[in-house]
């Protein structure tokens, strides 16, 4: 039980950039059930935190437009970029799916914002992994206006929740990026 197939999946995950997508759409289906993977994510007290808005077809261009919108409303005349513009105008070209990562608080008080953080990072891990596991090309990102108010007002978020970024989702034509880890293993575990 040394190399099960689920170790073959975690190893060989790897970010793939939108840019790096290839246009090739994913059946709703197919997003449906990586959503469903994410659903099975643990939780401290069944708070289920993770809310996931999915753009696929026309609302995947019509969410970049929007984001590259809110950069030209929220963004000072002497920090605005427009190459940034059109990245964000862009960035779900070659994508099929756009999915917004959200924690919604739930009313236990007793469970901490961080571990309903935890429970989104494990829910969205399960996503990166089924899309791996059926040869769909993904990538976390946290650019853009993910961390502005107006990202967080957009989605229609509570004072308590949190905006995490958006998965990207695709396939790709090009080979996969050689996984790297730059610590040694002895600064990250220590056995005791
Ligand atoms: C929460 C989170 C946010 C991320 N945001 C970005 C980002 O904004 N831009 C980016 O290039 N990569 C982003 N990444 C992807 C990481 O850079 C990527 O996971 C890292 O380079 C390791 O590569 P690997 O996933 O192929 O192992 C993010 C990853 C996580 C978990």
């Amino acid at each position: 039980m040394d190399n099960t197939a689920i170790d073959q999946v975690i190893i060989s995950r790897r970010t793939v950039k939108p840019t790096s997508m290839n246009g090739q759409k994913i059946d709703n289906t197919t997003v449906e059930s990586l959503l469903q993977l994410a659903d099975w994510a643990p939780t401290h007290g069944y708070t289920e935190p993770w809310y996931f808005v999915v753009f696929s077809d026309d609302k995947v261009k019509e969410f970049c437009n929007d984001h590259a919108q809110m950069y030209k409303d929220n963004t000072p005349a002497d920090k605005y970029i427009n190459g940034n513009y059109d990245k964000l105008k862009h960035q779900g070209d070659l994508a099929s799916h756009v999915i917004a990562v959200c924690m919604k608080r739930g009313n236990n008080p007793k469970i901490p914002a961080q571990e309903e953080l935890a429970a989104v990072s494990c829910a969205v891990e399960n996503i990166l992994l089924g899309a791996t596991a059926r040869g769909i090309a993904s990538y976390w990102g946290s650019g853009g206006m993910t961390y502005h108010p107006a990202m967080h007002e957009y989605f229609g978020l509570g004072e308590d929740d949190l905006f995490l970024g958006f998965v990207y989702l695709g396939y790709t034509s090009e080979p996969l990026p050689a996984g790297r880890r730059i610590k040694s293993p002895a600064e990250k575990f220590k056995w005791m």
